[in-house]
Formats: C-alpha cells, structure tokens, sequence
C-alpha cells in the first residue's frame, strides 16, 4: 500500500507545527521520521491515522483521498503504535489483542474462533503467549508496548504507522519488535528516536526539523555528521559496518 503526503500544515494554537510536508512511502517500503523532540513527528503521525486533521494539505491512500475513506476502512488499511497506551479499564491481554479485530466486525458481533486463532499468532510473534490472562494493567511498560505490537498485527492492515515504538523496551525487544516489524513486509511509517535503529531497518529517513522536512534518502545519505549535528546539535562519528549499514557514535557535548 502506498502512501502519500502533499503539503501538510498544522496549526496548534498560535503555532504552526508542520509546515507543507511531503512524503512518499511506496508499497512495502520501511520508512522513519527522525528528528530532535517537538519537531512534529507525533503531529504528523496523528495526522495519518487521522487523530488530528491538518489545516491544509491532502494525504492520498492507494492514491485515493483519505477524507474520502470511511474511518472503519481506513482503520483495515492503517494500524497504529502510538506513544502512549494506558487504557482506563482492566482489560486481561487477550481482550486487548482481540480488540484489533474490531475493523473487521459488525458492531457488537462476537469474536469467533478465527479471531482467537489471530490473537494468539499475534501474542506469540511478540513473545506474550504466557501472560494472555494477565490484566493488561499489571504488565510493565516493555510488555504493554508487545501487547499494543500484537493488537496492531491482529488488525491485519497494510500499513503500519509506529510513533516510537520502543519506547520502554530494552535492547533485545527494541531489535526484536523492530525484526518483527520488518518481516511483516508491508508499509511501515515510524517516528525514530534511536539513529542506529534507523539505521538498521529504515529503507528511506525523513528528517524533521521545527515542523519541516529538512533531509530525505537511504539511512546512508541521511545519517551523517553534518545532518545530525544540524539536526541534534551533537557531534558524532559515523563508522560504516560489516553489514553496510551505518554506525553512529557520539561524542560528548
Ligand atoms: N494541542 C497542542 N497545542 C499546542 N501545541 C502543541 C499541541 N500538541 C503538540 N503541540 C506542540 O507541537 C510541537 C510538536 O509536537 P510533537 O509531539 O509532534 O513532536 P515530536 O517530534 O513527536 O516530539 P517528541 O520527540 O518529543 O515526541 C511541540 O512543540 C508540542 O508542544
């Protein structure tokens, strides 16, 4: 599925967060947004799976208007990892996976076994399987961050957008969920905050800076000491690895 941005601007309040953003993700491409912490890259993100409707600009879908998607369809064609995931209700694991069935349901039709059968795929890829009957309350910030991956997969969409995923995981899991992720060979759009991930499993980078698309390429041509410093305001040194991918290493400010 490809997915196509064209001149999105979004104002929050008296500022203007994004300022005509273009992006071009094709079909099964893996593509980050990267960028210092306020750059809009939880706007734009938002703007996608239609949290937050730009002021102006279109976002094209297939090549077709979003706003011209019903929101049930948009959401078998777009799954979400978002940032922030408390719910204010104790659902147990399951329910919480079983939940990302819902686009593909009638408004109170059961889950059937086709649904469970999903759930525990979904549970299993993000190694969760044992704590299925555990109140989703009661797990710890890496393990919540597994279940909403798995709610996300049992949606079945073509797209995934991921606004820092990794959040809270440790290194094993952040590779592990962004392996996981990789292998599901379908469009990916994911806000970054870590450059060597990026750097390991981006196709294409964008880099925001102050709402604005400032770099666009391969991680190769995005990650270098000049943007990054422009970017960050940090030095670093970029060291190129056995597996062709490149290595960030910073220095001290
Ligand atoms: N409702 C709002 N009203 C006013 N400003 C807002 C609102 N929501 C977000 N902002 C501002 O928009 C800017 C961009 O925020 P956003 O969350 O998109 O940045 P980000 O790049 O995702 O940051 P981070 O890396 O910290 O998650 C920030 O300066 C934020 O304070």
């Amino acid at each position: 599925m490809n997915l196509k941005t064209k001149d999105i601007d979004v104002l929050l309040g008296n500022n203007q967060i994004l300022k005509s953003i273009d992006i071009n993700v094709k079909n099964k491409e893996f593509v980050g947004i990267i960028g210092p912490n306020g750059s809009g890259k939880s706007t734009f993100l938002k703007c996608i799976y239609r949290v937050l409707k730009p002021n102006s600009g279109t976002i094209f879908i297939q090549n077709k208007n979003l706003n011209n998607y019903h929101v049930k369809e948009t959401a078998k064609l777009i799954s979400v990892v978002s940032q922030y995931n408390d719910t204010q209700f104790d659902f147990t694991v399951l329910d919480m996976v079983l939940f990302g069935r819902s686009p593909h349901k009638k408004i109170f039709e059961k889950d059937n076994s086709e649904d469970l059968k999903i759930a525990y795929e979904c549970l299993e890829q993000v190694g969760m399987t044992n704590y299925s009957k555990r109140n989703f309350s009661t797990l710890s910030g890496g393990e919540k961050q597994r279940v909403i991956l798995a709610r996300a997969l049992a949606q079945k969409a073509k797209c995934l957008v991921l606004d820092e995923p990794t959040n809270h995981l440790d290194i094993k899991y952040q590779l592990q969920l962004m392996d996981i992720v990789k292998k599901l060979n379908i469009t990916v759009v994911s806000a970054i905050h870590d450059l060597n991930i990026a750097s390991l499993f981006c196709d294409k980078i964008y880099a925001l800076k102050e709402g604005r698309v400032i770099e666009y390429g391969t991680p190769k041509e995005v990650l270098t000491r000049e943007t990054i410093k422009n970017i960050y305001d940090v030095d670093c040194k970029i060291v190129e690895s056995e597996n062709g991918k490149v290595n960030i290493i910073y220095n001290p400010l």
